[in-house]
């Protein structure tokens, strides 16, 4: 079968829809092609579910916080309740809630694997083996996303480990969780697992837990895990693993080992283009796709590489902002119109270079938006760091009792903007896009000083933060 279109969507997950949403917006017409289920990775096995599975130990962590409401929580977390919960926000990983969508969108959607066939064609296998061949008028959007990748460890393939997407979705707690890798994953599903009854263990090759955010989020985590009963495990480098009867066993260079029922392997990404025919259009097949800043391939003007495939910064809110500016370029370049490329365009993710905010969902939780302090010192910038206490501020005291946490800014002193923003506590996150605006706008600190924070709220933590600036 053959079918023309404007804009051929090489994968359904968050980001593949929002770039066939705007180009239909934009009048268009999309196929979206998709093998698996329709929202990808972050509605079935990654930011919901894991989301889902955090949550309730967070509650009830603050409520044991606060004198006159800890005496109320007599009990333990329910575990068949919590998986459950988990279960119901990944709509029991059904997808026709977002089929639904997909078609009210006005966008078509062919189930099947697609592979790219030489410049601006996409040959899609569907399960019975049916094929179709696309061609777009305008352009190929590859979204695929990206894959669990599994370090060179000696037995590691024959373990039968867990990625994420078990560790997200599993139905049973393990008596004991190996987690290999102490990132982002390693992080939030250690402190998910340990609150739910299994005996964690996390193995890090480095020398602190979250390497690219600020060190004081690291040791927070690492500090507060250990409080909780996992054994946080530094500078550790496995290299060899097996299975003994029931149990999996991690050994290290140095001949130690550790068991546990399963082992969840968190060591980062990998590009999932090792089969979408990277090679019929002159790319290396396994590799992320390079792009310019409008998301568009180099040297293909008719291929953008959108979301976690690029490698730029594998976050859905960012997936979801590079689908908007592609989109647009896409429906802009359609209509013959002029792409501006410049910083800040509607057509450019500004953003992935210089403002990613994430939340790690751990316990202190840890937002953190632009720049750290290693990375401002990396590009030259002449910069100042800030830090107060949270623990000092009166909201922050009343949120918890012994509330504890750090704020940490980055300032570039010539310019006496904010680089970078990190907040290490209980209940930052929502803290985050106060300080994503400030970065995004350049915002001067003189006019920060307007911005007042209200009484007595965590927020105060900017006034704080001012002050000391000034000295
Ligand atoms: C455990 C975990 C927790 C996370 N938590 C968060 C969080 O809290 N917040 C956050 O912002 N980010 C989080 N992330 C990251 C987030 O999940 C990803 O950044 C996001 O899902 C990427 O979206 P995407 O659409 O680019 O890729 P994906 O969601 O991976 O979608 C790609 C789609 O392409 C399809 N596909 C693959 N090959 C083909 C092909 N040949 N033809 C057609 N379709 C194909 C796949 O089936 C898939 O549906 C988390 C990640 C993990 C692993
Ligand atoms: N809350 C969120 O926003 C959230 C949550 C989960 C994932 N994510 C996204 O998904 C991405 C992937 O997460 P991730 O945790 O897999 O990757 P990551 O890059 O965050 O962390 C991987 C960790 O594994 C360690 N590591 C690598 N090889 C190792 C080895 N052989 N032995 C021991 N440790 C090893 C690294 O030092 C690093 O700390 C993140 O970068 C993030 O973009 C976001």
């Amino acid at each position: 079968m053959d079918q023309t279109c404007d804009v051929v969507v090489l994968g359904a997950g968050s980001t593949g829809e929002n770039v066939a949403d705007i180009v239909v917006r934009g009048g268009l017409s999309a196929v979206l092609v998709e093998p698996e289920l329709v929202g990808g990775e972050c509605s079935y096995w990654a930011c919901m579910p894991s989301k889902a599975l955090l949550r309730g130990t967070e509650v009830l962590a603050e409520a044991r916080s606060v004198d006159g409401a800890a005496q109320a929580v007599t009990g333990e977390q329910d575990v068949a309740a919590t998986l459950a919960r988990r279960s119901s926000f990944t709509s029991h990983w059904d997808d026709s809630g977002q089929v639904e969508w997909v078609a009210g969108a006005g966008i078509d959607l062919l189930r099947g694997t697609g592979r790219l066939d030489g410049e601006r064609t996409v040959v899609v296998t569907a399960e019975d083996g049916t094929r179709t061949r696309l061609t777009a008028r305008h352009a190929v959007a590859v979204c695929t996303g990206s894959q669990s990748a599994t370090p060179p460890i000696d037995g590691l393939g024959d373990v039968d480990s867990w990625g994420p997407r078990e560790a997200t979705s599993a139905t049973a707690v393990p008596a004991r969780l190996l987690v290999l890798g102490g990132g982002y994953v390693g992080c939030e599903l250690a402190t998910a697992w340990q609150a739910l009854g299994s005996q964690v263990t996390v193995l890090q090759r480095g020398d602190r837990l979250l390497p690219r955010l600020e060190p004081q989020a690291g040791n927070a985590v690492a500090e507060s895990l250990r409080k909780a009963g996992v054994d946080v495990r530094l500078g550790t480098e496995v290299t060899a693993a097996r299975r003994d009867g029931t149990e999996v066993v991690l050994t290290t260079g140095d001949g130690e080992e550790f068991r546990g029922e399963e082992v969840l392997v968190a060591t980062g990404r990998a590009a999932r283009t090792s089969d979408i025919g990277a090679e019929t259009v002159g790319l290396e097949p396994g590799e992320y796709l390079s792009v310019d800043a409008t998301l568009q391939a180099e040297g293909r003007p008719w291929l953008y590489g959108v979301g976690d495939v690029n490698g730029r910064s594998q976050l859905t809110h960012m997936g979801k902002y590079q689908a908007r500016q592609a989109g647009a370029a896409i429906v802009a370049r359609a209509r013959g119109e002029r792409v501006g490329t410049g910083s800040w365009s509607p057509f450019v993710a500004t953003a992935d270079d210089v403002a990613v905010p994430s939340v790690v969902f751990t316990d202190p939780q840890v937002a953190s938006v632009g720049r750290t302090a290693a990375e401002a010192e990396e590009a030259g910038l002449p910069h100042r760091v800030v830090e107060y206490p949270l623990g000092s501020v009166a909201g922050a005291s009343l949120f918890a009792d012994g509330y504890e946490g750090t704020a940490i800014a980055v300032v570039d002193t010539e310019r006496e903007v904010l680089l970078g923003m990190t907040f290490v506590g209980p209940a930052v996150a929502e803290l985050l896009h106060a300080a994503t605006i400030a970065v995004v706008g350049e915002v001067p600190i003189a006019r920060l000083w307007h911005a007042v924070p209200a009484y007595p709220t965590i927020s105060e933590i900017w006034l704080r933060l001012l002050e000391t600036y000034r000295g």
